[in-house]
């Protein structure tokens, strides 16, 4: 059973919840405290939340703490680092992923649910999706609007949409360039993405289709 790493910074708070959701979709979980090391693990995930308060720019900070550097060694390996809302805030910030997330349109915090269409099922993340499939997730964030200079270096995995998965501005939450809502690397096995899965991986949190997101990394692992 692939063993996955849900990395802890001070402020993270969706850790708990994340991995409960790698464990419903059928992998270990172990969540680490950033000062720890990274051994033995198959994937890591870098969850929601507020780390250093946000404090310079959402994840600036912690894309610096030493921990990233053994991140950066297992992405290189091909295994699966997901990052989830502040931890798509890190990727960036650590150069992991290409681009940057601004303060929204509307610079206030947005805590809803939107509609995501499904652009790529090729990723770690999303093999158990359907190319085009629209779902829905909660966003919570203030620092949701994606913006890069250069798409070649980006896979668009997720995008806001309508109900009908029709990308438009309507269904645009924060300003993102292209409505993109996640993102990941070339090679497909690093994501991030800014709705949250955790919260829509059980009947009775209102969808179920974020479960999918573990399902496929746990998949994926296993390879
Ligand atoms: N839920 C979260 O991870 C919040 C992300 C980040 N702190 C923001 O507000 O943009």
């Amino acid at each position: 059973m692939p063993k996955f790493a849900v990395i802890v910074f001070p402020g993270t708070n969706c850790d708990f919840e994340t991995a409960e959701a790698i464990k419903k979709a059928g992998g270990k979980a172990e969540r680490v405290w950033y000062k720890e090391s990274l051994k033995d693990f198959d994937g890591v995930v870098l969850p929601g939340g507020f780390s250093y308060a946000d404090y310079l720019r959402a994840g600036a900070i912690s894309a610096r703490a030493e921990i990233m550097e053994e991140v950066k060694e297992l992405a290189k390996d091909g295994k699966p680092v997901l990052g989830i809302c502040n931890g798509f805030q890190i990727l960036t910030e650590a150069k992991l992923l290409s681009g940057a997330l601004r303060p929204n349109k509307i610079p206030r915090f947005l805590c809803r649910w939107v509609y995501l269409r499904v652009a790529d099922t090729e990723t770690a993340f999303t093999g158990f999706y359907k190319e085009g499939e629209v779902i829905r997730m909660p966003i919570a964030h203030a620092e949701g609007n994606y913006y890069t200079n250069d798409l070649s270096k980006v896979r668009i995995v997720f995008q806001y949409s309508d109900e009908n998965g029709n990308i438009n501005e309507e269904a645009n939450p924060n300003g993102s360039i292209l409505n993109i809502a996640g993102i990941s690397n070339e090679k497909g096995n690093v994501l991030g993405m800014m709705p949250h899965p955790e919260r829509a991986s059980d009947r009775w949190l209102g969808s179920e289709d974020g479960l999918r997101v573990f399902k496929s990394m746990v998949e994926y692992a296993k390879r």
